[in-house]
């Protein structure tokens, strides 16, 4: 694989970089124009609080900070938890507690605020359903029997009403009904698949049945997949947050770290197990962990998962181990992107599934101004340190504001954190070489604004929610259009603006199409150059992925293209879904397009990306 400017040696570009630390560029600084014209308080939304900022509060939003002392609600028999036999179970720690803990866990009163959240953004959202007898969308969480508990953690996290994924979402997996949903990146598809999960466990109160024949095997009921370590943490401490209080355990097991500790939290009992793939076959070839009473299965970044890298170890995990078959499990599959040769994949995991995109257009939301600016390699890094100073200089008190770098490659991110620290800035990386700790390290000090500019390969793609970040960087541009997708999905979530500007080379040729599609459909701005680069190009780079070729974008139901027929038992049978429906022959597919009458432009128009 060919290097990229971000792989440079430091000592390369370091003299004329250095030249530049102090006497600033003579070309007229670029502006980012969500950056153009800001007032103070405006400007004030994209930096992040002083460490220690709120660290005094003692309330959040009027809950008492401090434990209550109540016990959890047993599942299991012999006590609260059911937990170690040999110890009087402890309680688990609040994490609604105390302002540090929230902060670790990206919890903050700004993003915990229904103001946090723009509704008025999601107002004219298109929404598309198909499948067999779908379960209708409610506007509000009372509407749906999540139990008082879990209701009272929804408030806790001022979740004030559903975002729209979680309209349907939710109401679909409390149904008991197998779900691929694609909607797009900082919606809330977290909540939209642990509510339900949490839901169940809580209403049948299905426990962990350990130790069984002498083993101190782990009997989790649901199993929630992500590709990262740090995605899975971060889906660990939502689920902890939305399980306060209501006897559902939460545990994690991801790679990097210590596996002894895993499997002593494993041995305390779990319901809801959040994993890396690796890590779980680990734990269940070591019979720490068996699937034999899953009962939900929660893929996140599930096109990831079923992604040539890891769909090896989903099918052991999923068809060989001993958990229990589609149609007797509940399968939900999440992602922002969902290509047609995923979506074929992913259906032999399902059972009489409902699809459903939820996705904004037109000219509704702009949460993301996506820029492209044409920069030869050997540029790219002064180019980043001219939008790093303007960043600074437009910042309240010259802060840096949050900046995540996308990079090639794992050398190129240590590479330019280097180059960036040599030439003053404060800046951390990320990426699959690091140790876990690092990576930690990394992640956190970013999130707190120690160091406000992360440099990241792909690794940090995907799902993390990163409060307060303001601008993503693609310094080296994905291959694949859908990688765009997350990448830039790391800004302008739940409701908030961002920016994302991408460096474009020649190199980046085959992306050009399927970029500029993209940016149009997101009524951004095409220059005039990419447009050109995209009509010699003769690849989609990532767009006939999508599509299967046919222009359609986005989450589109392929079993409407008639690819249900062949290889896949399941659609010339119910499959024991349990809705009693035999809807999936080679008729047309029903389908509800449910809210995008305004748009007017049925599939064409759906987009369910993260930006638009
Ligand atoms: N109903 C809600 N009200 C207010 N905030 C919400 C609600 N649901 C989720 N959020 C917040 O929105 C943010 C984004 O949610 P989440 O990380 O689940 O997005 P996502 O759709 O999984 O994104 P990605 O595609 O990047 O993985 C989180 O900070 C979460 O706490």
């Amino acid at each position: 694989m060919p290097g990229t400017w971000a792989d440079w040696p430091d000592t390369v570009t370091g003299t004329a970089s250095q030249t530049q630390l102090h006497s600033r560029p003579t070309r007229p600084s670029y502006v980012p124009p969500h950056l153009r014209n800001r007032t103070a308080p405006e400007t004030e939304n994209y930096l992040v609080p002083s460490s220690n900022e709120g660290s005094n509060s003692n309330s959040l939003g009027g809950f008492p900070l401090k434990h209550s002392g109540s016990r959890e609600i047993g599942l299991r028999g012999g006590g609260a938890g059911g937990g170690d036999r040999r110890r009087a179970p402890r309680e688990p720690p609040n994490p609604f507690d105390v302002s540090d803990q929230l902060s670790e866990m990206g919890v903050s009163e700004e993003n915990c605020d229904d103001g946090g959240i723009n509704f008025d953004t999601y107002e004219d959202i298109p929404v598309e359903v198909s499948g067999s007898d779908v379960p209708p969308a409610v506007n509000s969480f009372q509407e749906i029997d999540l139990g008082d508990a879990l209701n009272q953690n929804i408030r806790r996290c001022k979740y004030v009403k559903p975002t729209p994924v979680q309209r349907y979402a939710i109401p679909i997996s409390i149904a008991g009904r197998d779900l691929m949903a694609c909607a797009q990146t900082g919606s809330g598809k977290t909540a939209a698949f642990c509510f339900p999960i949490i839901a169940g466990i809580m209403k049948s109160r299905l426990g962990v049945q350990w130790p069984q024949r002498g083993g101190r095997i782990a009997y989790p009921v649901a199993l929630i997949l992500s590709p990262t370590r740090e995605l899975s943490c971060q889906i660990h401490e939502e689920a902890k947050k939305f399980s306060y209080q209501t006897g559902v355990k939460v545990a994690v097991a991801y790679g990097g770290a210590p596996i002894q500790r895993q499997m002593r939290d494993l041995e305390k009992g779990v319901d809801i197990l959040v994993a890396t793939p690796g890590r779980l076959v680990d734990l269940a070839e070591r019979s720490k962990v068996s699937l034999q009473m899953i009962k939900y299965l929660a893929l996140d970044e599930a096109d990831r998962m079923l992604d040539m890298g890891f769909e090896p170890q989903i099918r052991k995990i999923v068809e060989q181990m001993d958990m229990p078959q589609p149609g007797i499990r509940q399968t939900m599959l999440f992602s922002a992107t969902f290509p047609n040769e995923i979506q074929r994949l992913a259906s032999d995991f399902l059972s009489n599934y409902i699809f459903l995109t939820v996705g904004r257009v037109g000219s509704s939301t702009d949460l993301i101004a996506q820029r492209v600016e044409f920069v030869q390699e050997m540029d790219k890094r002064k180019h980043l340190m001219d939008l790093l100073y303007t960043e600074r200089a437009n910042g309240t008190n010259g802060k840096q504001v949050l900046t995540l770098v996308f990079v090639e490659t794992k050398r190129g991110a240590d590479s330019l954190e280097n180059w960036l620290c040599m030439n003053g800035f404060s800046a951390t990386a990320i990426h699959g070489d690091r140790t876990q700790p690092e990576r930690e390290q990394a992640l956190r000090s970013f999130k707190n604004g120690v160091t406000p500019i992360m440099v990241a390969t792909d690794v940090a793609s995907r799902g993390l929610d990163i409060p307060h970040v303001a601008h993503v960087v693609n310094f080296d541009l994905p291959k694949d259009i859908d990688d765009y997708v997350h990448r830039i999905g790391r800004t302008g979530r739940a409701g908030k603006t961002g920016l994302a500007t991408a460096f474009f080379s020649e190199g980046n040729q085959p992306l050009a199409k399927a970029l500029a599609e993209l940016m149009q459909e997101a009524n951004q701005e095409v220059p005039s150059w990419l447009s050109q680069y995209a009509e010699r190009s003769s690849y989609g780079g990532g767009r006939s992925r999508r599509s299967g070729g046919s222009g359609r974008f986005g989450g589109y139901d392929y079993r409407r293209d008639g690819f249900s027929s062949g290889g896949n038992s399941y659609y010339n049978s119910d499959a024991g879904g349990g809705s009693g429906s035999s809807s999936f022959t080679s008729t047309p597919y029903p389908s509800f397009n449910v809210q995008a009458s305004s748009y007017g432009n049925g599939l064409e128009s759906i987009v369910a990306s993260g930006w638009d």
